[in-house]
């Protein structure tokens, strides 16, 4: 079977190395510099056509070990993958309803896992989401503070505001938006553990009088003007195509006439939502983010615009999403021990996969990552913005 290999494979020079149990050994290139231990001699007749979640999931099902450098390992399976799947376009995903409890599953599977796990590779404020590089040498935390402060610029935020933080994590933006520009922040988040950190947090920065966080569905917000900014980071992946305006509408209803909703969030390659990556979608939706579905921006920028907004910003963050997780998956390599005491073997090998994963798509152009600002305007159409966006980087 690698001798059939070597000569499907041999012509691709992939520093690759793929062992088996028995010692048999095939180098398809000189100086490897990642090798794949297949453990299951079974998966070898897979390989003739390894697509990206196929190989993933070999991988999580602990079918194949891999050694070396996972960006490496994750340029080699795309050139392997590349090379033996006729990418057919596919059908575009499919699509969730989206109804609350399944939401509620969805959210708890992903970021109920464990807060001591996300703190081991995420920055000091635990955000999880894209951070803002002015310079690629960043480091994580200043990019994360930079991304928070980016953000709160675009809102244009001032002393007394009153700000809706919807999916806010553990609180990252709701603290650096009170402590920093004066503000009261609601933030809402479907995860337990999210909460009671974030509570935690905000009450040892003394934040408790201006920030409430709360678990709370955006479908069971009250509708009410009663916010003069809303911002909503890394969490419109959660929502589904099916629920896109009831999510942009109840949005715009918690704005005042003239306030601000700015949302910050990753979209699909292609409008129509075809596939990209040869199963990467695939395996991020049967392990990462159940549910997880990807509007196109012009998707989101024409649901927003029916709801009543008006977009006057939009911004890509494609390479700095890149970086992010490389910074991420980095931090998880460098703490694997640690890491699969707190969630195991099997969680452990899906969020490698992930990151790393993600890190490629994202320096591939498989999915984009946008900030799309939009004003809810006054009663004759105006709005207070400025005329430039100079006042952003002064
Ligand atoms: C990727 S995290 C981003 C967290 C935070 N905004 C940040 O940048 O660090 C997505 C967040 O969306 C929240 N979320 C997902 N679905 C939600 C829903 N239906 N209602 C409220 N929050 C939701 C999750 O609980 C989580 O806090």
């Amino acid at each position: 079977m690698l001798a059939q290999l070597a000569s499907t494979l041999g012509a691709l020079q992939l520093p690759l190395r793929i062992s088996l149990p028995d010692g048999e050994s095939l180098d398809l290139a000189q100086s490897p510099t990642v090798e794949l231990r297949i453990r299951d001699p079974a998966l070898l007749a897979e390989l003739q056509r390894p697509t990206l979640d196929a190989l993933g999931e070999a991988y999580i099902e602990e079918r194949l070990d891999i050694h070396g450098p996972l960006p490496d390992a994750m340029a080699i399976a795309d050139r392997l993958s590349q090379s033996l799947v006729i990418n057919a376009p596919g059908d575009p995903p499919a699509t969730a309803p989206h109804d609350r409890q399944s939401d509620a599953q969805a959210v708890a599977y992903h970021y109920d896992l464990s807060n001591s796990f996300y703190a081991l590779w995420l920055d000091p404020e635990m955000v999880y989401s894209c951070g803002y590089f002015r310079h690629a040498e960043d480091s994580l935390a200043r990019a994360q503070v930079q991304k928070l402060d980016h953000l709160c610029r675009k809102l244009r935020l001032h002393r007394g505001d009153y700000l809706l933080d919807v999916g806010c994590g553990w609180g990252a933006l709701a603290r650096h938006a009170a402590r920093e520009y004066g503000v009261r922040v609601h933030g809402i988040t479907l995860s337990e553990q999210q909460l009671e950190l974030g509570n935690q947090r905000v009450r040892s920065q003394g934040l408790g009088q201006q920030v409430r966080l709360e678990l709370r569905d955006y479908r069971d917000l009250p509708r009410s003007e009663q916010y003069d900014k809303v911002v909503s980071v890394g969490m419109f992946e959660h929502v589904g195509h099916a629920n896109l305006d009831n999510y942009f509408r109840i949005l715009a209803e918690q704005v005042r006439p003239g306030g601000l909703v700015l949302n910050h969030g990753i979209t699909a390659r292609h409008v129509d939502g075809r596939p990209v990556g040869r199963g990467a979608g695939r395996f991020i939706g049967r392990y990462v983010f159940p549910h997880g579905e990807l509007p196109h921006l012009a998707t989101a920028v024409g649901s927003m615009s029916e709801q009543g907004l008006e977009v006057v910003d939009v911004e890509s963050l494609r390479l700095h999403y890149a970086l992010t997780l490389q910074h991420w998956s980095r931090n998880l390599e460098d703490r694997l021990e640690q890491a699969r005491a707190l969630v195991g073997e099997r969680s452990l090998r899906i969020w490698r996969i992930y990151l790393a994963g993600c890190a490629y798509g994202f320096a591939h152009n498989w999915m984009n990552i946008h900030q799309v600002l939009a004003v809810k305007p006054l009663p004759g159409g105006g709005h207070h913005l400025p005329l430039t966006r100079a006042d952003l980087y002064t």
